[in-house]
């Protein structure tokens, strides 16, 4: 099933689809196993804007995994994917993820930054510069000298936002990055979300919050039992999904 997401930006959107290298993002025929099970089956799409796309579906749909596959982190049983024309190991260096229980380092905030720009090879001489002006666009630059890891989840969940934020991508990926997060935190977070889309990175985020999906989400991908049921819009599918499990994942209804 080839699904194509084009559909007119909202108005005021800054962004355009062509200063986007890794656009079209074009996933064909992709399918994943472990254990002896197929936990992906058979997904195509492609992305042709840069605005916010929302993966959808209950715990252990698959979206996790197909975040990790788009990032290169786990290989394909079969199927392409393809950034802007370029193999996911090219596309990668241009890409950050954060996940749902940030990974810090046993040292304080601002090295942690530090250290992912080395990672990314980003010259010395020009990475605590980097990583404080990260820090201070997300208004944490007060946390710049404690300890990561006894931030608390809120806190590190920002912190791996700035992070993220400070390796300049052009796409990045949030794995339900409020999943465990008081609704303070999770306002945060989403103000820090906002504001990266805002500054024109392509956000692909997994998440089973509608209401924050009506709030940030431009289109979906909604998944059920390691399949791409449907997509589309964002508004349309939240307010009249197309299939059953879409209608019967908007009520509530668990088994979905
Ligand atoms: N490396 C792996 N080996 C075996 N099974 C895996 C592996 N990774 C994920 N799974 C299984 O694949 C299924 C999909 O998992 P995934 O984490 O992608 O779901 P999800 O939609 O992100 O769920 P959640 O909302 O709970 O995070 C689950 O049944 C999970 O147990």
């Amino acid at each position: 099933m080839q699904i194509i997401l084009e559909h007119p930006r909202p108005s005021g959107a800054s962004v355009q689809t062509s200063d986007m290298p890794l656009i079209p993002l074009r996933v064909e025929g992709l399918s994943f196993a472990a254990g002896g099970r197929e936990l992906l089956r058979d997904i195509s799409f492609c992305l042709n804007t840069s605005l916010p796309t929302f993966l959808l579906g209950h715990n252990g749909a698959g979206k996790s995994l197909l975040l990790r596959l788009l990032h290169g982190l786990v290989e394909p049983a079969s199927g392409t994917i393809s950034w802007g024309g370029l193999p996911v190991s090219r596309a990668a260096r241009h890409q950050a993820m954060v996940f749902q229980r940030p990974v810090m380092l046993r040292r304080p905030v601002l090295d942690n930054l530090v250290y992912a720009l080395a990672m990314r090879r980003v010259p010395r001489g020009q990475r605590r510069g980097l990583a404080m002006a990260a820090l201070e666009e997300g208004g944490l630059a007060h946390l710049a000298g404690r300890q990561a890891r006894v931030l608390s989840g809120g806190e590190q969940q920002l912190v791996a936002l700035a992070q993220a934020r400070a390796l300049r991508p052009l796409v990045l990926f949030l794995d339900e990055p409020t999943a465990s997060l008081d609704p303070a935190h999770s306002a945060a977070v989403e103000r820090a979300v906002a504001s990266v889309v805002a500054s024109g990175i392509k956000v692909i985020m997994a998440s089973h919050d509608l209401a924050q999906a009506r709030r940030l989400a431009h289109d979906v991908l909604f998944m059920a039992d390691g399949r791409l049921v449907e997509s589309g819009p964002a508004d349309v599918f939240l307010a009249e999904p197309r299939s059953e499990l879409g209608r019967r994942f908007l009520a509530g209804d668990l088994t979905a």
